[in-house]
């Protein structure tokens, strides 16, 4: 496991170090390893540039995610092809991705759960996921199925804004038997995307992801979603909110789809709204940057050395150096909130925004995942007195999310091709500190 965010630190790994009397590496203990699992509905994106026109031809709602039928696919596809509008088909899903670049900045294992075709040819999609995907994501769990995997359209317009048609195949015939119940238990993590209850009839997926979280509930490990579209949020929103109530620590959206689950525009508003439902939210708001919100226990809370921000809660920031904690870990709960502009103040030239998110939560889930790393080969160290869900301070994760998001930004796949670097030529020092 890499250190997160802040890429030098003289206390990650003190199990490294030499042994003072004998100048030696302390080679007797193995370390621990942990890893995170996500679900998802197994896709390959098929990138292509187009106008309002070409969204309106085959009634596409712009910035959304919809699902379209065989016959609408094979039109759109044709289109494409033959006007040679293709630019780039690459493996995709929001969990996928998610996943991808946890175990990219990490360099460490993450587990999928999905299916995958049983008869995979070179070149066809199901082949093009897998070779797109970091050897470091554990593919072993997926489920089998006889047929295709799903393929989705992810369609730029001039300003960088993404629409997706997703054609399904077999992507949601994920069986609950296909859940193994201890590699749940024993994640660090479980991530789940709105997406999942998405289904049609006969699909098993929906049921699949519930018994996953339902697992995950009882073993005390925490369940974090993304919000996906806020399509799927508007149509349910009480659903959906209760559903969060019930099962979700972390919750993840954009402020689009914030508003359809809250009702409030404002981000700082909407993430202080959900932190009636969870312990942590991470609402990402386009070039307006990021804003994290969470709990710490008032005897942990840790002063900000930034200036205080206004905003619909005054002075909101001015815990953002405390490390965030589950709800049910507070003594005397402290609402704690963050926010950060976007990272250089945003690329030149965005090639497009397709994933930025997914991204910003890879990084988190490192953090995440970090600290457990940490406790279980450390936990006498001094870090673990606070009982906290991260690492790092709120103010540095987001930091860390929003370095990520900018590398998403600046290339057009939303996958990752490599970790961030260990230090930034273009920043001080100081940007990384605390
Ligand atoms: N136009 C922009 N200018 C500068 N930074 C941006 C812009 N759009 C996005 N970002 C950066 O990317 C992050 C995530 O962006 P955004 O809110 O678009 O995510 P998203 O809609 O969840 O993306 P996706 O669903 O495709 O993963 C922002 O917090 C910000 O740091
Ligand atoms: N799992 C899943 N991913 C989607 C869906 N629509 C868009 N995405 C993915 O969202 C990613 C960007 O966040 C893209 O790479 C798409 O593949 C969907 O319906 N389900």
């Amino acid at each position: 496991m890499k250190f997160p965010g802040r890429r030098q630190h003289k206390h990650y790994f003190p199990v490294d170090n030499k042994n003072p009397l004998t100048n030696q590496i302390n080679r007797s203990s193995r370390l621990l390893r942990n890893y995170i699992v996500g679900i998802d509905q197994v896709l390959v994106d098929i990138e292509a540039k187009i106008d309002q026109a070409f969204l309106d031809e085959f009634d596409l709602q712009r910035g959304m995610s919809q699902v379209i039928s065989d016959e609408v696919t094979e039109k759109l596809y044709q289109r494409l092809k033959d006007e040679n509008l293709i630019d780039y088909e690459f493996a995709g899903g929001t969990i996928g991705n998610t996943m991808h670049n946890y175990s990219v900045l990490a360099d460490d294992r993450s587990v999928l759960l999905g299916v995958m075709s049983k008869n995979i040819h070179v070149g066809d999609y199901a082949y093009r996921f897998i070779s797109n995907t970091s050897s470091r994501v554990d593919l072993n769990y997926l489920q089998p199925v006889d047929g295709p995997i799903g393929r989705c359209f992810t369609l730029i317009d001039d300003s960088g804004e993404r629409t997706f048609g997703i054609n399904a195949g077999l992507i949601n015939r994920l069986h609950p038997d296909s859940i193994d119940e201890s590699l749940i238990a024993q994640a660090s993590a479980l991530v789940i995307s709105s997406y999942l209850m998405r289904t049609e009839p006969g699909d098993t997926m929906t049921e699949a992801a519930i018994k996953a979280v339902k697992c995950a509930n009882a073993a005390g490990v925490p369940v974090v979603l993304t919000l996906g579209t806020k399509h799927l949020i508007e149509k349910e929103p009480e659903f959906w909110r209760q559903f969060v109530k019930e099962h979700v620590n972390i919750l993840t959206m954009n402020e689009e789809e914030a508003l359809a689950i809250t009702d409030y525009s404002d981000p700082l508003q909407a993430a202080d709204k959900c932190l009636d439902w969870v312990d942590m939210v991470i609402c990402t708001a386009g070039a307006e940057g990021l804003y994290m919100a969470g709990y710490v226990d008032e005897q942990y809370k840790r002063e900000t050395e930034y200036a205080l921000l206004p905003g619909f809660i005054a002075d909101f920031n001015q815990y953002e150096y405390s490390r965030p904690m589950l709800l049910k870990d507070c003594e005397q709960p402290l609402r704690i909130y963050t926010h950060i502009a976007p990272y250089m103040g945003g690329p030149d030239s965005i090639k497009n925004t397709n994933g930025a998110g997914d991204a910003a939560l890879a990084a988190v889930l490192h953090d995440l995942s970090a600290n457990v790393y940490h406790k279980r080969n450390v936990g006498k160290s001094s870090k673990h007195v606070q009982p906290a869900l991260s690492y790092s301070s709120l103010s540095q994760m987001s930091k860390y999310a929003n370095r990520a998001s900018y590398e998403v930004l600046v290339q057009h796949s939303p996958r990752l091709s490599r970790g961030l670097p260990e230090r930034e030529d273009s920043l001080e020092q100081a940007y990384w500190a605390i």
